[in-house]
């Protein structure tokens, strides 16, 4: 069996079907936690959560097991703010050595059990000299560079039952979900703090070198991370509505004489200091979203 095909229809909805047998909610919400933002996901009222194992033994390569409380690496299901969610727990990178089609295998889960709009977050150092840690960036789009080496995660055959084989992605930013963090954002006092721009993707894991950030920023990125791009794509691919954001945990070290060094902790760090607001964000943006395709 192929890789890719190992990843496909029959198997996503064999995994979406068991899961739904496993929990009374019917999720039209996905969310994707970034690192050190994981704290989303336990927002969820009257959880049902499933630990993922990435597995050679299963159909899928990604194996769903009822966890036991207080395991990171989950996909919980649940309410936020009386509206039925599911939410990754954590995420699969490139770095981490699987193949692309695995680690956005839970975007195409999350289509087949019949979520609607898909609210991916990261954590991304900031490239645009305008904004400082703790800033958050509501993405209107980004800049796939392991798509540039064919590195794209709907290489290979393409299934009609997911989406087309080309598919449009000038529009993968949801217009209306981007005015209405900035709408829900300003009625929360956080003007100051979010921002828009471009993402950037790139493979990983070590963080960039200084030319390597002038260039990003010299292309007209304004972050950059190691996810979230190839998971839009997926979404987008099987038409579901996509809103992104960017918590800038750092600066992206641009000039030769800077001491500054990137390092997890403080994407961590920081993640942990803006996590409530960002919560608090999501969250309301999840009571306004309206399942027609508006919102309040
Ligand atoms: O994109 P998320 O998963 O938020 O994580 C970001 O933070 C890690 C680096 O500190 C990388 O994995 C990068 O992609
Ligand atoms: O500076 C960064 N570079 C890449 N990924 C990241 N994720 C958090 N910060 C960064």
């Amino acid at each position: 069996m192929s890789e890719c095909s190992r990843f496909g229809y029959e198997d996503c909805k064999a995994t979406a079907d068991w899961l739904l047998t496993q929990t009374d909610v019917r999720p039209l919400v996905g969310i994707v936690c970034g690192s050190g933002l994981g704290g989303l996901a336990d927002m969820l009222k009257d959880q049902v959560f499933f630990n993922y194992i990435p597995s050679e033994s299963s159909l899928t390569g990604l194996c769903f097991c009822l966890a036991v409380h207080g395991h990171a690496g989950r996909l919980v299901f649940g309410t936020l703010k009386g509206r039925p969610c599911v939410c990754m727990q954590g995420r699969f990178h490139l770095y981490e050595g699987y193949p692309i089609q695995k680690i956005t295998l839970p975007i195409r889960i999350f289509k087949m059990l019949g979520v609607e709009t898909v609210m991916v977050t990261n954590a991304a150092g900031g490239l645009n000299q305008d904004f400082k840690v703790g800033d958050i960036m509501i993405i209107k789009d980004h800049i796939n560079m392991p798509g540039f080496a064919g590195n794209n995660p709907l290489a290979g055959p393409n299934d009609e039952r997911f989406g087309v084989r080309f598919p449009c992605m000038s529009d993968a930013y949801d217009r209306e979900l981007r005015q209405l963090a900035m709408d829900v954002g300003q009625e929360l006092g956080y003007g100051d703090f979010l921002k828009e721009g471009v993402y950037c993707v790139l493979g990983g894991p070590s963080f960039e070198t200084i030319a390597e950030c002038r260039i990003l920023h010299r292309l007209g990125a304004d972050a950059v991370g190691m996810s979230t791009a190839h998971e839009v794509i997926i979404a987008r691919h099987c038409g579901m509505r996509v809103f992104a954001l960017s918590l800038i945990t750092n600066q992206a070290v641009m000039d030769y004489e800077s001491e500054m060094k990137a390092n997890h902790e403080e994407v961590l760090q920081t993640g942990k200091q803006r996590a409530e607001q960002l919560e608090r964000l999501v969250s309301t943006m999840v009571t306004r979203i309206e399942h027609n395709n508006n919102y309040a």
